[in-house]
Protein backbone atom coordinates (compact mmCIF):
# COMPACT_ATOMS: atom_id res chain seq x y z
CA UNK A 1 0.00 0.00 0.00
CA UNK A 2 1.32 3.61 -0.94
CA UNK A 3 1.85 5.50 2.52
CA UNK A 4 -0.30 8.15 1.10
CA UNK A 5 -3.40 6.20 0.29
CA UNK A 6 -5.79 6.22 3.32
CA UNK A 7 -7.13 2.57 4.51
CA UNK A 8 -10.15 2.58 4.05
CA UNK A 9 -9.74 3.32 -0.11
CA UNK A 10 -6.70 0.82 0.33
CA UNK A 11 -9.32 -2.10 1.83
CA UNK A 12 -12.16 -0.30 -0.71
CA UNK A 13 -9.78 -1.07 -3.96
CA UNK A 14 -8.62 -4.69 -2.60
CA UNK A 15 -12.50 -4.97 -2.33
CA UNK A 16 -13.42 -3.75 -5.49
CA UNK A 17 -10.99 -5.84 -7.36
CA UNK A 18 -12.60 -9.12 -5.53
CA UNK A 19 -16.17 -7.44 -6.59
CA UNK A 20 -14.94 -7.53 -10.05
CA UNK A 21 -13.55 -10.98 -10.14
CA UNK A 22 -17.35 -11.70 -8.96
CA UNK A 23 -15.54 -13.35 -5.44
CA UNK A 24 -18.04 -11.78 -3.25
CA UNK A 25 -17.07 -13.10 0.51
CA UNK A 26 -14.01 -11.72 0.12
CA UNK A 27 -14.99 -8.48 -0.92
CA UNK A 28 -17.17 -8.45 1.73
CA UNK A 29 -14.58 -8.73 4.05
CA UNK A 30 -12.47 -6.16 2.35
CA UNK A 31 -15.14 -3.49 2.75
CA UNK A 32 -16.39 -3.99 6.01
CA UNK A 33 -13.33 -3.26 8.37
CA UNK A 34 -14.62 0.34 6.51
CA UNK A 35 -16.07 3.10 8.64
CA UNK A 36 -20.08 3.62 7.21
CA UNK A 37 -18.47 4.94 4.02
CA UNK A 38 -21.31 5.34 1.49
CA UNK A 39 -19.80 3.62 -1.76
CA UNK A 40 -18.33 0.95 0.66
CA UNK A 41 -21.58 -0.03 1.94
CA UNK A 42 -22.57 -0.37 -1.80
CA UNK A 43 -20.58 -2.78 -2.91
CA UNK A 44 -21.63 -4.49 -0.01
CA UNK A 45 -24.63 -4.45 -1.30
CA UNK A 46 -24.17 -5.53 -4.32
CA UNK A 47 -21.74 -8.28 -3.69
CA UNK A 48 -24.79 -10.19 -0.97
CA UNK A 49 -27.42 -9.88 -3.88
CA UNK A 50 -24.31 -11.78 -6.49
CA UNK A 51 -24.41 -14.26 -3.20
CA UNK A 52 -28.33 -14.50 -3.57
CA UNK A 53 -28.57 -13.26 0.20
CA UNK A 54 -31.45 -10.86 -0.22
CA UNK A 55 -32.18 -9.98 3.37
CA UNK A 56 -29.09 -9.02 4.06
CA UNK A 57 -28.80 -6.84 0.76
CA UNK A 58 -32.39 -5.36 1.66
CA UNK A 59 -31.33 -4.56 5.40
CA UNK A 60 -27.48 -3.09 3.94
CA UNK A 61 -29.38 -1.12 1.05
CA UNK A 62 -32.06 0.30 3.96
CA UNK A 63 -28.60 1.08 6.70
CA UNK A 64 -27.45 3.34 3.42
CA UNK A 65 -30.84 4.86 2.91
CA UNK A 66 -30.85 5.90 6.57
CA UNK A 67 -27.37 7.87 6.62
CA UNK A 68 -27.05 9.02 2.90
CA UNK A 69 -29.02 10.24 0.25
CA UNK A 70 -31.19 7.92 -1.98
CA UNK A 71 -29.86 7.22 -5.03
CA UNK A 72 -32.38 5.64 -8.51
CA UNK A 73 -29.95 2.70 -8.53
CA UNK A 74 -29.73 1.44 -4.69
CA UNK A 75 -33.64 2.23 -4.81
CA UNK A 76 -33.98 -0.20 -7.65
CA UNK A 77 -31.44 -3.18 -6.43
CA UNK A 78 -33.63 -2.85 -3.11
CA UNK A 79 -37.08 -3.01 -5.23
CA UNK A 80 -35.21 -6.00 -6.52
CA UNK A 81 -34.51 -7.20 -3.15
CA UNK A 82 -37.79 -7.26 -1.88
CA UNK A 83 -39.23 -8.52 -4.88
CA UNK A 84 -36.59 -12.20 -4.58
CA UNK A 85 -37.89 -12.03 -0.87
CA UNK A 86 -41.25 -12.65 -2.69
CA UNK A 87 -40.10 -15.17 -4.65
CA UNK A 88 -39.14 -17.13 -1.88
CA UNK A 89 -42.27 -17.41 -0.89
CA UNK A 90 -43.68 -18.89 -4.00
CA UNK A 91 -44.70 -15.42 -5.69
CA UNK A 92 -43.10 -15.47 -8.89
CA UNK A 93 -44.35 -13.30 -11.91
CA UNK A 94 -44.37 -15.95 -14.50
CA UNK A 95 -45.30 -14.12 -17.38
CA UNK A 96 -42.05 -11.85 -16.30
CA UNK A 97 -39.93 -14.86 -16.20
CA UNK A 98 -41.13 -16.12 -19.56
CA UNK A 99 -40.45 -12.85 -21.41
CA UNK A 100 -37.02 -12.68 -19.56
CA UNK A 101 -36.02 -15.98 -21.49
CA UNK A 102 -37.69 -15.30 -24.43
CA UNK A 103 -35.64 -11.39 -24.71
CA UNK A 104 -32.87 -13.80 -23.32
CA UNK A 105 -31.29 -14.67 -27.23
CA UNK A 106 -31.09 -18.19 -26.26
CA UNK A 107 -29.83 -18.06 -22.71
CA UNK A 108 -32.07 -18.32 -19.73
CA UNK A 109 -30.14 -16.77 -17.13
CA UNK A 110 -32.84 -15.22 -15.14
CA UNK A 111 -32.32 -13.08 -11.92
CA UNK A 112 -34.72 -15.15 -9.46
CA UNK A 113 -34.60 -16.29 -6.12
CA UNK A 114 -35.24 -20.24 -4.90
CA UNK A 115 -38.35 -20.98 -3.29
CA UNK A 116 -38.99 -24.57 -1.15
CA UNK A 117 -42.53 -26.01 -0.16
CA UNK A 118 -42.75 -28.84 1.76
CA UNK A 119 -40.09 -31.00 1.09
CA UNK A 120 -36.44 -31.20 2.76
CA UNK A 121 -33.96 -33.94 2.48
CA UNK A 122 -33.72 -37.13 4.66
CA UNK A 123 -31.83 -40.50 4.27
CA UNK A 124 -34.03 -43.06 2.19
CA UNK A 125 -35.13 -46.52 4.37
CA UNK A 126 -33.84 -48.44 1.03
CA UNK A 127 -30.32 -49.12 1.41
CA UNK A 128 -28.21 -47.83 -1.34
CA UNK A 129 -30.64 -45.26 -1.94
CA UNK A 130 -28.65 -42.64 0.17
CA UNK A 131 -30.40 -39.41 0.68
CA UNK A 132 -34.11 -38.67 -1.02
CA UNK A 133 -36.22 -35.61 -1.26
CA UNK A 134 -39.13 -36.30 1.30
CA UNK A 135 -42.75 -34.09 2.09
CA UNK A 136 -43.04 -32.64 4.94
CA UNK A 137 -46.49 -31.95 4.39
CA UNK A 138 -49.44 -33.81 2.49
CA UNK A 139 -49.13 -31.89 -0.64
CA UNK A 140 -51.95 -31.52 -3.72
CA UNK A 141 -51.79 -31.82 -7.45
CA UNK A 142 -50.43 -29.49 -9.14
CA UNK A 143 -48.17 -27.86 -5.85
CA UNK A 144 -45.17 -25.74 -6.61
CA UNK A 145 -42.52 -27.91 -4.37
CA UNK A 146 -39.81 -26.30 -5.76
CA UNK A 147 -38.26 -23.49 -7.83
CA UNK A 148 -34.75 -23.48 -8.05
CA UNK A 149 -32.06 -21.38 -10.03
CA UNK A 150 -29.31 -23.27 -11.76
CA UNK A 151 -25.77 -23.11 -9.96
CA UNK A 152 -24.23 -23.43 -13.04
CA UNK A 153 -25.80 -23.57 -16.27
CA UNK A 154 -24.67 -23.50 -20.02
CA UNK A 155 -26.95 -22.91 -22.62
CA UNK A 156 -26.56 -24.36 -26.43
CA UNK A 157 -26.77 -22.49 -29.57
CA UNK A 158 -29.44 -22.24 -32.57
CA UNK A 159 -29.97 -25.63 -33.84
CA UNK A 160 -28.47 -24.34 -37.17
CA UNK A 161 -25.27 -22.97 -35.55
CA UNK A 162 -24.74 -25.99 -33.38
CA UNK A 163 -22.72 -28.92 -34.76
CA UNK A 164 -24.10 -31.79 -33.06
CA UNK A 165 -21.78 -33.65 -31.03
CA UNK A 166 -19.37 -30.94 -30.87
CA UNK A 167 -21.74 -28.26 -30.07
CA UNK A 168 -22.74 -31.17 -26.89
CA UNK A 169 -19.04 -31.06 -25.85
CA UNK A 170 -18.64 -27.70 -25.79
CA UNK A 171 -21.85 -26.98 -23.53
CA UNK A 172 -20.90 -29.57 -21.25
CA UNK A 173 -17.10 -28.07 -20.86
CA UNK A 174 -18.86 -24.63 -20.68
CA UNK A 175 -21.17 -26.07 -17.98
CA UNK A 176 -18.07 -27.52 -16.32
CA UNK A 177 -15.64 -24.37 -16.48
CA UNK A 178 -18.69 -22.10 -15.18
CA UNK A 179 -18.73 -24.11 -12.01
CA UNK A 180 -15.11 -24.17 -11.58
CA UNK A 181 -14.77 -20.88 -11.65
CA UNK A 182 -17.28 -19.98 -9.49
CA UNK A 183 -16.22 -22.64 -6.56
CA UNK A 184 -12.46 -21.02 -7.20
CA UNK A 185 -13.80 -17.42 -6.78
CA UNK A 186 -16.34 -18.41 -3.51
CA UNK A 187 -15.02 -20.74 -1.43
CA UNK A 188 -18.43 -20.22 0.62
CA UNK A 189 -20.37 -21.98 -2.07
CA UNK A 190 -18.25 -25.38 -1.96
CA UNK A 191 -19.87 -26.74 0.52
CA UNK A 192 -23.03 -26.95 -0.25
CA UNK A 193 -21.47 -28.46 -3.61
CA UNK A 194 -19.50 -30.50 -2.31
CA UNK A 195 -22.88 -32.38 -0.79
CA UNK A 196 -24.20 -34.09 -3.97
CA UNK A 197 -23.26 -37.48 -4.73
CA UNK A 198 -20.34 -38.11 -6.54
CA UNK A 199 -20.14 -41.58 -6.87
CA UNK A 200 -18.32 -44.33 -4.32
CA UNK A 201 -14.74 -44.34 -5.36
CA UNK A 202 -14.17 -40.67 -5.67
CA UNK A 203 -10.45 -40.11 -4.98
CA UNK A 204 -10.88 -35.84 -3.77
CA UNK A 205 -7.66 -34.91 -2.92
CA UNK A 206 -7.42 -32.15 0.08
CA UNK A 207 -4.81 -29.56 0.96
CA UNK A 208 -2.68 -28.86 4.24
CA UNK A 209 -5.69 -27.58 6.00
CA UNK A 210 -7.79 -30.60 5.15
CA UNK A 211 -10.01 -28.81 3.11
CA UNK A 212 -10.69 -30.37 0.07
CA UNK A 213 -9.14 -29.23 -3.37
CA UNK A 214 -11.37 -27.79 -6.09
CA UNK A 215 -10.07 -29.66 -9.05
CA UNK A 216 -11.50 -31.69 -12.09
CA UNK A 217 -12.23 -34.81 -9.85
CA UNK A 218 -14.25 -32.82 -7.52
CA UNK A 219 -16.64 -30.56 -9.81
CA UNK A 220 -16.62 -33.33 -12.84
CA UNK A 221 -17.74 -36.15 -10.54
CA UNK A 222 -20.37 -34.18 -9.06
CA UNK A 223 -21.23 -33.14 -12.43
CA UNK A 224 -21.36 -36.65 -13.82
CA UNK A 225 -23.96 -37.50 -11.24
CA UNK A 226 -26.26 -34.27 -11.36
CA UNK A 227 -26.04 -32.35 -14.11
CA UNK A 228 -28.74 -33.15 -17.32
CA UNK A 229 -29.79 -31.16 -20.38
CA UNK A 230 -32.97 -28.80 -20.06
CA UNK A 231 -34.84 -26.64 -22.43
CA UNK A 232 -34.95 -23.34 -22.43
CA UNK A 233 -38.87 -23.14 -21.89
CA UNK A 234 -40.74 -26.35 -21.24
CA UNK A 235 -44.18 -24.97 -22.65
CA UNK A 236 -42.36 -24.66 -26.41
CA UNK A 237 -40.77 -28.38 -25.77
CA UNK A 238 -44.41 -29.54 -24.99
CA UNK A 239 -45.43 -27.70 -28.41
CA UNK A 240 -42.53 -29.65 -30.18
CA UNK A 241 -43.39 -33.05 -28.59
CA UNK A 242 -46.54 -33.07 -29.98
CA UNK A 243 -46.04 -31.95 -33.53
CA UNK A 244 -42.75 -34.13 -33.76
CA UNK A 245 -42.99 -37.85 -34.99
CA UNK A 246 -40.76 -39.55 -32.54
CA UNK A 247 -41.71 -37.29 -29.63
CA UNK A 248 -38.12 -36.11 -29.29
CA UNK A 249 -37.93 -32.40 -28.59
CA UNK A 250 -35.28 -30.50 -29.99
CA UNK A 251 -34.45 -27.38 -27.82
CA UNK A 252 -33.00 -29.48 -25.21
CA UNK A 253 -29.41 -29.34 -25.04
CA UNK A 254 -28.76 -26.87 -22.60
CA UNK A 255 -27.04 -28.43 -19.81
CA UNK A 256 -27.34 -27.51 -15.86
CA UNK A 257 -27.11 -28.19 -12.22
CA UNK A 258 -29.21 -28.01 -9.22
CA UNK A 259 -27.95 -28.37 -5.78
CA UNK A 260 -31.62 -29.07 -4.00
CA UNK A 261 -33.00 -30.83 -7.03
CA UNK A 262 -30.06 -32.94 -6.88
CA UNK A 263 -31.04 -34.67 -4.01
CA UNK A 264 -34.29 -36.18 -5.44
CA UNK A 265 -33.85 -39.95 -6.56
CA UNK A 266 -35.13 -41.56 -9.72
CA UNK A 267 -38.50 -43.52 -10.25
CA UNK A 268 -40.45 -44.95 -13.61
CA UNK A 269 -43.47 -43.92 -12.26
CA UNK A 270 -42.54 -40.30 -10.87
CA UNK A 271 -44.90 -38.99 -8.49
CA UNK A 272 -43.52 -35.29 -9.62
CA UNK A 273 -42.57 -32.83 -12.69
CA UNK A 274 -39.95 -31.10 -13.30
CA UNK A 275 -39.93 -28.71 -15.95
CA UNK A 276 -38.19 -25.06 -17.14
CA UNK A 277 -38.40 -21.38 -17.39
CA UNK A 278 -34.81 -20.66 -17.99
CA UNK A 279 -32.35 -21.80 -15.99
CA UNK A 280 -35.17 -21.88 -13.27
CA UNK A 281 -36.32 -25.32 -12.57
CA UNK A 282 -39.72 -26.25 -11.04
CA UNK A 283 -40.70 -29.21 -9.35
CA UNK A 284 -44.73 -29.73 -8.91
CA UNK A 285 -46.82 -32.36 -7.46
CA UNK A 286 -48.11 -34.72 -10.13
CA UNK A 287 -50.63 -36.63 -7.22
CA UNK A 288 -52.41 -35.72 -4.25
CA UNK A 289 -49.07 -36.76 -2.04
CA UNK A 290 -49.60 -37.64 1.22
CA UNK A 291 -46.77 -36.20 4.35
CA UNK A 292 -43.58 -38.07 4.98
CA UNK A 293 -43.37 -39.46 1.13
CA UNK A 294 -40.56 -39.71 -1.04
CA UNK A 295 -39.76 -37.35 -4.13
CA UNK A 296 -39.15 -39.05 -7.13
CA UNK A 297 -38.83 -38.17 -10.73
CA UNK A 298 -37.83 -39.78 -14.09
CA UNK A 299 -33.96 -39.17 -15.13
CA UNK A 300 -34.64 -40.73 -18.02
CA UNK A 301 -37.63 -40.79 -20.40
CA UNK A 302 -39.78 -43.20 -19.05
CA UNK A 303 -41.74 -44.45 -22.05
CA UNK A 304 -38.67 -46.83 -23.09
CA UNK A 305 -38.68 -50.37 -22.89
CA UNK A 306 -37.35 -51.62 -19.41
CA UNK A 307 -33.91 -52.61 -21.13
CA UNK A 308 -33.37 -49.24 -22.60
CA UNK A 309 -34.17 -47.86 -19.27
CA UNK A 310 -31.83 -50.22 -17.74
CA UNK A 311 -29.22 -49.47 -19.60
CA UNK A 312 -29.55 -45.24 -19.82
CA UNK A 313 -29.93 -46.05 -15.84
CA UNK A 314 -26.89 -47.82 -15.45
CA UNK A 315 -24.52 -44.45 -16.09
CA UNK A 316 -26.03 -42.97 -12.39
CA UNK A 317 -24.73 -46.66 -11.13
CA UNK A 318 -27.96 -48.22 -9.97
CA UNK A 319 -30.59 -50.61 -11.15
CA UNK A 320 -34.51 -49.28 -10.78
CA UNK A 321 -36.39 -51.48 -9.00
CA UNK A 322 -39.73 -49.54 -8.74
CA UNK A 323 -43.34 -50.73 -9.61
CA UNK A 324 -42.80 -50.37 -13.21
CA UNK A 325 -39.42 -51.91 -13.80
CA UNK A 326 -40.54 -54.82 -11.52
CA UNK A 327 -43.98 -55.37 -13.22
CA UNK A 328 -42.21 -55.03 -16.85
CA UNK A 329 -39.32 -57.44 -15.95
CA UNK A 330 -41.92 -60.31 -15.23
CA UNK A 331 -44.11 -59.57 -18.44
CA UNK A 332 -43.54 -62.72 -20.36
CA UNK A 333 -41.53 -62.37 -24.22
CA UNK A 334 -44.83 -63.91 -25.51
CA UNK A 335 -47.00 -60.83 -24.08
CA UNK A 336 -44.58 -58.25 -25.37
CA UNK A 337 -44.62 -59.85 -28.78
CA UNK A 338 -48.72 -59.75 -28.76
CA UNK A 339 -48.64 -56.42 -27.59
CA UNK A 340 -46.91 -55.32 -30.81
CA UNK A 341 -48.81 -57.94 -33.25
CA UNK A 342 -52.03 -55.85 -32.17
CA UNK A 343 -50.61 -52.56 -31.93
CA UNK A 344 -49.62 -53.39 -35.85
CA UNK A 345 -53.14 -54.88 -36.54
CA UNK A 346 -54.65 -51.70 -35.50
CA UNK A 347 -52.21 -49.24 -37.26
CA UNK A 348 -53.09 -51.48 -40.79
CA UNK A 349 -56.29 -50.77 -39.85
CA UNK A 350 -56.20 -46.92 -40.19
CA UNK A 351 -53.70 -46.67 -43.07
CA UNK A 352 -55.87 -48.93 -45.06
CA UNK A 353 -58.84 -46.97 -44.30
CA UNK A 354 -60.93 -49.56 -43.73
CA UNK A 355 -64.59 -49.12 -42.63
CA UNK A 356 -64.54 -50.41 -39.26
CA UNK A 357 -66.64 -48.94 -36.28
CA UNK A 358 -64.70 -47.84 -32.75
CA UNK A 359 -66.19 -51.25 -31.34
CA UNK A 360 -63.19 -52.55 -33.54
CA UNK A 361 -60.82 -50.76 -32.27
CA UNK A 362 -61.90 -50.92 -28.46
CA UNK A 363 -62.20 -54.35 -28.42
CA UNK A 364 -58.23 -54.16 -30.24
CA UNK A 365 -57.32 -51.69 -27.14
CA UNK A 366 -58.85 -54.17 -25.33
CA UNK A 367 -56.37 -56.81 -26.60
CA UNK A 368 -53.56 -54.96 -25.91
CA UNK A 369 -54.42 -54.23 -22.23
CA UNK A 370 -54.98 -58.41 -21.45
CA UNK A 371 -51.00 -57.97 -22.01
CA UNK A 372 -50.32 -56.46 -19.25
CA UNK A 373 -49.88 -58.44 -16.07
CA UNK A 374 -50.80 -55.48 -13.40
CA UNK A 375 -53.01 -52.66 -12.88
CA UNK A 376 -52.50 -49.52 -14.91
CA UNK A 377 -52.27 -47.64 -11.41
CA UNK A 378 -49.17 -49.35 -10.72
CA UNK A 379 -47.81 -49.76 -14.68
CA UNK A 380 -49.19 -47.77 -17.04
CA UNK A 381 -50.32 -48.97 -20.31
CA UNK A 382 -48.04 -46.64 -22.34
CA UNK A 383 -48.90 -48.89 -25.66
CA UNK A 384 -52.13 -47.57 -26.01
CA UNK A 385 -51.66 -43.96 -26.07
CA UNK A 386 -50.54 -43.43 -29.98
CA UNK A 387 -53.45 -45.82 -31.03
CA UNK A 388 -55.62 -43.93 -28.95
CA UNK A 389 -54.39 -40.57 -29.78
CA UNK A 390 -54.84 -41.43 -33.40
CA UNK A 391 -58.66 -42.66 -33.00
CA UNK A 392 -59.45 -39.51 -31.41
CA UNK A 393 -58.11 -37.64 -34.07
CA UNK A 394 -60.29 -39.55 -36.47
CA UNK A 395 -62.88 -39.30 -34.65
CA UNK A 396 -62.68 -35.44 -34.43
CA UNK A 397 -62.39 -35.35 -38.19
CA UNK A 398 -65.83 -37.26 -38.46
CA UNK A 399 -67.68 -34.64 -35.21
CA UNK A 400 -67.82 -38.27 -33.58
CA UNK A 401 -68.02 -36.93 -30.01
CA UNK A 402 -69.19 -39.39 -27.86
CA UNK A 403 -66.71 -41.60 -29.23
CA UNK A 404 -64.01 -38.34 -28.52
CA UNK A 405 -65.20 -38.58 -24.80
CA UNK A 406 -65.30 -42.53 -24.42
CA UNK A 407 -61.84 -42.67 -25.92
CA UNK A 408 -59.88 -40.17 -23.79
CA UNK A 409 -61.71 -41.58 -20.47
CA UNK A 410 -60.05 -44.85 -21.72
CA UNK A 411 -56.62 -43.25 -21.98
CA UNK A 412 -57.25 -41.97 -18.70
CA UNK A 413 -57.85 -45.56 -17.16
CA UNK A 414 -55.19 -47.07 -19.19
CA UNK A 415 -52.64 -43.95 -17.57
CA UNK A 416 -54.14 -44.91 -14.22
CA UNK A 417 -56.60 -42.10 -13.20
CA UNK A 418 -59.91 -42.65 -11.81
CA UNK A 419 -62.52 -40.48 -11.98
CA UNK A 420 -66.25 -39.26 -11.30
CA UNK A 421 -68.38 -38.30 -14.02
CA UNK A 422 -72.01 -37.21 -13.49
CA UNK A 423 -74.15 -35.20 -15.84
CA UNK A 424 -73.06 -32.16 -14.90
CA UNK A 425 -69.46 -32.90 -12.99
CA UNK A 426 -66.10 -34.28 -14.13
CA UNK A 427 -63.71 -35.00 -11.44
CA UNK A 428 -60.44 -36.95 -11.04
CA UNK A 429 -60.32 -39.14 -7.42
CA UNK A 430 -56.74 -40.24 -8.20
CA UNK A 431 -54.11 -39.21 -10.54
CA UNK A 432 -52.23 -41.80 -12.84
CA UNK A 433 -49.46 -41.38 -15.26
CA UNK A 434 -49.07 -37.28 -16.92
CA UNK A 435 -47.44 -37.72 -20.75
CA UNK A 436 -47.85 -34.37 -22.57
CA UNK A 437 -50.56 -36.18 -25.23
CA UNK A 438 -52.93 -36.78 -22.07
CA UNK A 439 -53.32 -32.57 -21.82
CA UNK A 440 -54.14 -32.59 -25.79
CA UNK A 441 -56.38 -35.45 -25.32
CA UNK A 442 -58.47 -33.66 -22.26
CA UNK A 443 -58.54 -30.43 -24.30
CA UNK A 444 -60.65 -32.46 -27.01
CA UNK A 445 -62.52 -33.71 -24.07
CA UNK A 446 -63.96 -30.27 -23.25
CA UNK A 447 -64.46 -29.71 -27.04
CA UNK A 448 -66.11 -32.43 -26.98
CA UNK A 449 -68.29 -31.71 -24.36
CA UNK A 450 -68.71 -28.11 -25.58
CA UNK A 451 -69.96 -29.92 -28.93
CA UNK A 452 -72.67 -31.49 -27.27
CA UNK A 453 -73.51 -28.43 -25.12
CA UNK A 454 -72.54 -29.83 -21.64
CA UNK A 455 -71.34 -26.89 -20.79
CA UNK A 456 -70.28 -27.70 -16.92
CA UNK A 457 -68.68 -30.68 -18.35
CA UNK A 458 -66.57 -28.69 -20.68
CA UNK A 459 -65.24 -26.49 -18.14
CA UNK A 460 -64.06 -29.45 -15.40
CA UNK A 461 -62.53 -31.18 -18.49
CA UNK A 462 -60.79 -27.43 -19.38
CA UNK A 463 -59.85 -27.51 -15.68
CA UNK A 464 -58.28 -31.32 -15.32
CA UNK A 465 -56.29 -30.39 -18.53
CA UNK A 466 -55.07 -27.01 -17.36
CA UNK A 467 -54.15 -28.83 -14.21
CA UNK A 468 -52.17 -31.04 -16.26
CA UNK A 469 -50.56 -28.44 -18.42
CA UNK A 470 -49.48 -26.71 -15.26
CA UNK A 471 -47.75 -29.99 -13.93
CA UNK A 472 -46.32 -30.50 -16.81
CA UNK A 473 -44.66 -27.10 -18.30
CA UNK A 474 -44.84 -25.39 -14.59
CA UNK A 475 -47.34 -22.35 -15.41
CA UNK A 476 -50.56 -21.89 -16.77
CA UNK A 477 -50.05 -18.36 -17.98
CA UNK A 478 -48.91 -19.63 -21.95
CA UNK A 479 -51.97 -22.51 -21.86
CA UNK A 480 -54.23 -19.79 -23.54
CA UNK A 481 -51.74 -19.62 -26.61
CA UNK A 482 -51.44 -23.30 -26.87
CA UNK A 483 -55.14 -24.40 -25.70
CA UNK A 484 -57.42 -21.74 -25.36
CA UNK A 485 -60.12 -20.52 -27.69
CA UNK A 486 -57.39 -18.43 -30.34
CA UNK A 487 -54.89 -21.04 -30.16
CA UNK A 488 -54.18 -22.92 -33.65
CA UNK A 489 -55.34 -25.95 -32.43
CA UNK A 490 -59.25 -24.84 -31.85
CA UNK A 491 -58.85 -23.00 -35.17
CA UNK A 492 -58.43 -26.51 -36.87
CA UNK A 493 -54.53 -27.28 -36.41
CA UNK A 494 -54.55 -30.34 -34.25
CA UNK A 495 -51.18 -29.49 -32.72
CA UNK A 496 -49.64 -32.05 -35.15
CA UNK A 497 -51.02 -35.14 -33.41
CA UNK A 498 -51.22 -36.73 -37.06
CA UNK A 499 -47.93 -36.98 -36.71
CA UNK A 500 -47.48 -39.10 -33.94
CA UNK A 501 -48.49 -41.87 -35.72
CA UNK A 502 -45.63 -41.59 -38.08
CA UNK A 503 -43.24 -43.51 -35.21
CA UNK A 504 -44.40 -46.74 -37.01
CA UNK A 505 -46.90 -45.38 -39.87
CA UNK A 506 -48.44 -42.66 -41.17
CA UNK A 507 -51.88 -41.77 -40.31
CA UNK A 508 -53.80 -40.55 -43.21
CA UNK A 509 -56.83 -38.03 -43.65
CA UNK A 510 -60.15 -39.44 -43.56
CA UNK A 511 -58.93 -43.37 -41.48
CA UNK A 512 -59.99 -44.56 -38.45
CA UNK A 513 -63.72 -45.69 -37.21
CA UNK A 514 -66.79 -44.72 -38.55
C1 LIG B 1 -28.76 -37.14 -8.30
S1 LIG B 1 -28.30 -38.28 -7.09
C2 LIG B 1 -29.73 -38.42 -6.11
C3 LIG B 1 -29.45 -38.18 -4.65
C4 LIG B 1 -28.64 -39.27 -3.98
N1 LIG B 1 -29.47 -40.37 -3.55
C5 LIG B 1 -27.84 -38.70 -2.84
O1 LIG B 1 -27.79 -39.32 -1.77
O2 LIG B 1 -27.24 -37.64 -3.01
C6 LIG B 1 -28.27 -39.73 -8.08
C7 LIG B 1 -27.81 -40.98 -7.37
O3 LIG B 1 -28.78 -41.42 -6.41
C8 LIG B 1 -28.91 -42.84 -6.43
N2 LIG B 1 -30.26 -43.20 -6.89
C9 LIG B 1 -31.17 -42.39 -7.47
N3 LIG B 1 -32.31 -43.03 -7.73
C10 LIG B 1 -32.13 -44.30 -7.33
C11 LIG B 1 -32.96 -45.47 -7.35
N4 LIG B 1 -34.19 -45.46 -7.84
N5 LIG B 1 -32.45 -46.62 -6.85
C12 LIG B 1 -31.18 -46.66 -6.34
N6 LIG B 1 -30.35 -45.58 -6.30
C13 LIG B 1 -30.82 -44.43 -6.78
C14 LIG B 1 -27.86 -43.34 -7.41
O4 LIG B 1 -26.68 -43.59 -6.72
C15 LIG B 1 -27.68 -42.13 -8.32
O5 LIG B 1 -26.43 -42.10 -8.99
Amino acid sequence: MDSSTPQWLHWKQKGDTKYNNGNYLRAIKCHAPSEENERVWWLTAKALYGLRRWRECAACLEKIGGLYAETGERREVLERCRVRVREEEGEYDWGGMIEGVRAGDGKGDLDCADYVGGIEVRPCAVEGHGRGLFTTRDVEAGELLLCEKAFGAAFAKDEEEGEGDEETMRVRAELAMGVFVKLVRNPSLREGFGELFAGDEVDEQRDLKGEVVVDDTFVQSRINYNAFAFPLLTSTSHQQILSHPAGISTDANNRGIWLRASFINHSCYPLVRRSFIGDMMNFRAQADIPKDTELKFGYISCLEDVETRTEMLAKYGFRCECQVCIAERATSPEKFKRRKEITKMIIELFEKSKAVGLHTYLDLLGQIGETYIVSPTIEPRHAVVVPIINIITGCQSSALHLQVIQLVQLLLINLGFEFRVTQDNFRVLRWGYLIDELVMALADLRDAYAALAQTELSRDAESVAKKCYLIMCGEELSWEAAYGAQSERRKGDKGGSEARWATEGKWREGGGPN
